[in-house]
């Protein structure tokens, strides 16, 4: 279905977020495996499964869009909205983000929304982006993520805007912002959300070289929290999660939005403006080649 463009994705989201979704089935109740009462029913959508524990009030949210869990518009919609629906409820305190893909977190923006689309779509498209950072970077909700595979780009900005990041010890997951090498730049708010976790030199460094760090390196730079090995991912993230919900709510949120609000609203001042750079960008000639050169390159790749 179409969108008709010049309509905020925010303001369409909030007034009538089902409408934005192409093909899915949000909403969606199921019992879990095994599960049995309310606590172990899970919800979701096509591309994000949500497995809620009532009683400790944590859900498991897992990206479900194979092979790599590109962020394509219905992903970003669908996460948004998953996100939206934990955040209203207020049996919800925190929410463990992972992967229902094999060896990859997420693949970062979906290039072929970028790649040959008319300025409109990608307009659209960005503000998806937008729309779902600012509601990670500000989420009330604690945010863990459970970093299960490869976390390149807008899979790393996902993880960055979580509260504590876990990342399982596999040599092949790395993380980081390679944007330079695409030949695209990561925006202002994501540089400052690097800044934010990394300090700035590193992030000078690692921005411009388009650094993917493995475990050991992200962590000694700060990019994660823990590595760990691969089958303790989701226990070490579930005793994190424990760790940052000891906390009252209350003293943690305020603390949360006091070191976040100021770098989400430079965002907020400035959105459209940063969609018109992202547009304009884009859709230069040489951008769309480079962009073209890489799926090219990711495509080959496998054969
Ligand atoms: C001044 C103005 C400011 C302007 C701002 C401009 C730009 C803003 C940038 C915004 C910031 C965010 C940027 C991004 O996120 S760009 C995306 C970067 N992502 C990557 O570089 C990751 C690419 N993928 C990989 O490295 C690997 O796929 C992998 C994630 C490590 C997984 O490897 P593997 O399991 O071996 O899978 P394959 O490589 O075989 O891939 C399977 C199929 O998936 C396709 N694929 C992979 N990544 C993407 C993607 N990001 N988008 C779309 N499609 C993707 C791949 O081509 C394979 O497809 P096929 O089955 O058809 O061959």
């Amino acid at each position: 279905m179409a969108l008709a463009s010049g309509v905020r994705f925010a303001e369409r989201a909030l007034l009538r977020p089902w409408a934005l979704l192409r093909g899915t089935t949000l909403g969606r109740t199921e019992p879990a495996a095994g599960g049995g009462g309310d606590g172990a029913r899970r919800f979701g959508s096509q591309r994000v499964l949500v497995e809620p524990d009532a009683a400790s009030g944590v859900a498991v949210m897992k990206l479900r869009n194979p092979p790599v869990n590109a962020l394509s518009l219905e992903l970003l919609t669908e996460l948004v909205i998953s996100l939206e629906k934990l955040e209203n409820d207020k049996t919800f305190r925190g929410v463990i983000l992972t992967s229902d893909c094999p060896r990859v977190f997420c693949a970062g923006l979906d290039l072929t929304e970028i790649c040959g689309r008319n300025p409109a779509h990608c307009a659209e498209y960005w503000k998806a982006m937008q729309e779902l950072w600012l509601r990670t970077y500000l989420s009330s909700l604690v945010l863990v993520a459970a970093i299960n595979g490869a976390c390149p780009a807008g899979g790393c900005i996902i993880a960055l805007s979580c509260d504590c990041r876990v990342l399982a010890d596999n040599p092949k997951y790395r993380i980081g912002l390679n944007e330079t090498l695409l030949g695209i730049i990561a925006p202002f708010w994501l540089k400052d959300t690097y800044v934010n976790t990394i300090g700035h030199r590193a992030s000078e460094q690692a921005l411009q070289l388009g650094s993917l760090f493995p475990p050991a390196e992200a962590l000694q730079v700060g990019l994660v929290d823990q590595v760990v090995p691969e089958d303790q991912v989701q226990s070490t993230a579930l005793s994190e999660m424990a760790r940052w919900l000891a906390v009252p709510d209350h003293a943690r949120q305020l603390t949360k939005n006091m070191m976040r609000k100021a770098t989400a609203d430079r965002l907020l001042r400035q959105r459209d403006a940063d969609t018109q750079n992202f547009v304009s960008f884009v859709c230069r000639d040489s951008i769309q080649k480079s962009l073209q050169a890489y799926l090219e390159k990711l495509r080959q790749r496998k054969g």
